[in-house]
């Protein structure tokens, strides 16, 4: 990915509004957001501008707004924004304790001050983080009606998509169900099951790598953070929680969760194309393969060589090659299922592993793929890419994933030697060794 990011990365370009009567701040801002982000900054310098942009672009990421507009006081200007269900931010020259208090009993998301140090940098932070959230599903346990809101809306505020639980045993049900949940909050007081002993059945069943938990309670008792923490949690609040803590506490945690995913994905993935790398195909491979021969289940092995490929390279350039390779990538990874494990071998060779496809399927399969990459639209700049692919594959063969491979890769020898752009497979007799 290039220095420049997409606003988090959820693939649709943010969309900012910034409101400000200073000259100055809108040359600051534009510039310093513009720079490293990857995001549409629309500027207006009054409530009145503000309206005609609103109109003209319809769906807003955020609003960062002063305080100090020509035809609108504080409070018109916040309500303005708040009435339209916009997520804001209010952007400020003027450290006023009793304004920013007030205010914060609003929903918005922050309030911030311009002059501070690194207050573009915490702008910059927000847009990405925001964004990011959206992707995120958070789970709220609390038997009490009004708390479980209250959290709720402050997750919503920020972005996250939000399930809520009336307790245990509903919590662990919606974690099975649905797999994008990736933060919990729980209380601890709640009849049946308390916080901790969630917690702890929860993490019989998720690892730390894959959901976030913060536990909340009212109760004073010394040892309660400790027992959460020791059940499973990651983090501890104490209510009444302030806004800006909650917010905070939440950031953190869904950021080492972001963490440890990304560093799982540089030991896994290719970084071109984001397919499994060779190592992680070996290991994963392995496990599919010990379940094929268990006798459970059924096991293609395939080894996939896009065709003449230096000459792509030689046409047009490292970085048309490039192209070509994320595209098959890419179709490749969604023409793979979930039970399929898809990788790059390294340069322009991939090898997949199919399960559980009979012989005519698996014939139909990996036809299916040539077929899709051979009428992939691979567009370069001007120019369209014509792409095909050779592809081996050893049927059923279940002496080791080596061998299998091994197979494979003579059957891929065939498909080259035979013309290019074709399956061989060996359970044709066509091909015997
Ligand atoms: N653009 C790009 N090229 C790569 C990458 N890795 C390897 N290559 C190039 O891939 C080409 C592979 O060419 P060959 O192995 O000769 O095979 P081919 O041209 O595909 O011919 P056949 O396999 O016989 O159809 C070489 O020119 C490598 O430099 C990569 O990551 N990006």
């Amino acid at each position: 990915m290039s220095d420049r990011q997409a606003a988090g990365g959820s693939g649709q370009r943010a969309t900012i509004l910034l409101v400000e009567n200073a000259k100055l701040f809108h040359q600051m801002v534009g510039e310093a957001l513009g720079e490293r982000l990857d995001i549409d900054l629309i500027h207006a310098h009054s409530l009145a501008e503000a309206a005609q942009a609103i109109e003209k672009h319809g769906h807003l990421t955020l609003v960062l707004t002063g305080l100090v507009l020509s035809d609108g006081d504080q409070e018109k200007i916040v309500d303005f924004f708040l009435s339209r269900q916009l997520p804001t931010v209010i952007v400020t020259g003027v450290f006023d304790e009793e304004v920013r208090k007030r205010l914060l009993e609003r929903p918005i998301i922050d309030y911030v001050l311009k002059n501070a140090p690194g207050a573009v940098d915490y702008l910059v932070w927000l847009v990405q983080r925001l964004d990011r959230n959206r992707r995120i599903t958070a789970l709220v346990v609390d038997d009490a009606a009004s708390a479980r809101m209250h959290a709720s809306s402050l997750l919503r505020l920020y972005g996250f998509q939000v399930v809520e639980a009336e307790g245990g045993e509903q919590g662990l049900k919606k974690l099975t169900e649905d797999p994008t949940i990736r933060l919990v909050i729980t209380d601890q007081e709640m009849p049946g099951m308390d916080g901790v002993e969630f917690t702890r059945r929860l993490r019989a069943q998720h690892p730390r790598d894959t959901v976030s938990v913060i536990g909340v309670s009212g109760a004073g008792r010394s040892t309660l953070v400790a027992q959460f923490l020791k059940n499973g949690a990651n983090d501890f609040l104490h209510k009444p929680f302030s806004r800006e803590e909650f917010f905070c506490r939440v950031s953190q945690n869904v950021e080492n969760l972001e963490l440890i995913g990304s560093l799982q994905d540089l030991a896994t993935k290719d970084f071109l194309t984001g397919l499994a790398n060779r190592r992680h195909f070996f290991a994963r491979g392995a496990e599919l393969m010990a379940q094929a021969k268990a006798g459970k289940r059924r096991a293609c092995v395939a080894m996939l060589d896009i065709d003449l490929f230096k000459r792509i390279n030689d046409t047009y350039g490292h970085d048309g090659g490039d192209v070509a390779l994320k595209a098959v990538a890419s179709a490749l990874a969604r023409f793979a299922r979930p039970q399929d494990l898809v990788a790059r071998f390294g340069g322009e060779e991939f090898a997949v592993i199919a399960m559980d496809l009979g012989e005519t399927e698996s014939e139909y399969f990996f036809e299916g793929l040539r077929a899709r990459i051979e009428n992939l639209a691979v567009q370069f700049g001007e120019h369209r890419i014509p792409v095909t692919t050779s592809i081996g594959v050893c049927v059923d063969r279940l002496d080791s994933l080596d061998a299998m491979l091994t197979e494979a890769d003579r059957l891929l020898y065939l498909a080259k030697a035979g013309g290019r752009n074709q399956v061989r497979r060996s359970n044709d007799p066509a091909n015997a060794a």
